[in-house]
């Protein structure tokens, strides 16, 4: 089945309102139909982002209740009504420095979905982890547990992203052979979790270090359907790069 590649840049905690305004005027008009264009930016600047027509504008993270006594955290429904479709869930900087565990993430997917929010839930292994040969098991572990209790039409619509923690921001990127053997093997998990037509129907993306030209190579592996992409994706240049590698 031919899946419609999705690059995400993911903001993290860089870029003011003005940043944005000026990156969406000069990157909004040149993204083609090649893959699925989006940002994931600060909550502060998805208002400004959503001025784009034809990029994916997600938030970082949002929590799992309705409402209520969480400083500093944002719904649902306040994502919603800045007309934000889509959300990061599980990065491995939430479940590093911010206290996210599998529960929180599961449950966070489920509050998405309940909210018609499109997810993009992160996976991946710490460089001990890698070391040690344990990546498959840390990436089963994960998936089952975010798809805990979520319909297979559910889960069909989320796109899994693979990055490996020891990738993240310091250059060393995965092989393709390694990303295409990992994304392969989350593609198994969700199979037997809920069937081939499923799990065909999923999107797996590569994130850790990508840059505009690996990106082509990247997206020909068969199981790798797009790219979560953080330094690569900052400045217009480079994200419009990555557009070009793909022309
Ligand atoms: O979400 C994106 C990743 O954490 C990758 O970041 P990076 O491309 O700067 O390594």
């Amino acid at each position: 089945m031919a899946r419609k590649p999705i690059i995400v840049g993911n903001w993290k905690m860089n870029k003011t309102i003005a940043e944005t305004t000026a990156f969406v005027n000069a990157v909004d008009g040149k993204v083609s139909d090649k893959a699925d264009w989006g940002i994931a930016t600060p909550f502060t600047d998805l208002q400004a982002a959503k001025a784009a027509k034809n990029l994916i504008v997600a938030a970082e993270d949002m929590h799992w209740a309705d409402h209520g006594a969480f400083t500093g955290n944002v719904s649902a429904a306040m994502l919603k009504e800045l007309g934000v479709e889509w959300t990061i869930i599980g990065h491995s900087e939430r479940r590093q420095m911010f206290g996210e565990t599998d529960e929180t993430v599961n449950a966070k997917i489920k509050q998405a979905i309940k909210n018609d929010i499109k997810v993009i839930v992160c996976v991946g292994e710490s460089e001990a982890q890698y070391d040690a040969g344990e990546t498959k098991d840390v990436v089963k572990n994960q998936t089952v547990a975010a798809f805990k209790d979520v319909e297979a039409a559910d889960a069909a619509e989320i796109v899994i992203a693979y990055e490996p923690i020891w990738a993240i921001g310091t250059g060393k990127t995965a092989t393709n052979e390694i990303a295409e053997d990992v994304c392969g093997y989350i593609r198994s998990v969700v199979k037997d979790l809920y069937g081939e037509d499923t799990a065909e129907k999923v999107r797996i993306q590569y994130g850790g270090s990508v840059k505009p030209e690996g990106l082509k190579a990247l997206l020909e592996q068969p199981d790798i359907d797009g790219a979560l992409v953080g330094g690569a994706s900052l400045k217009e240049e480079s994200y419009l790069a990555m557009v070009a590698a793909l022309d």
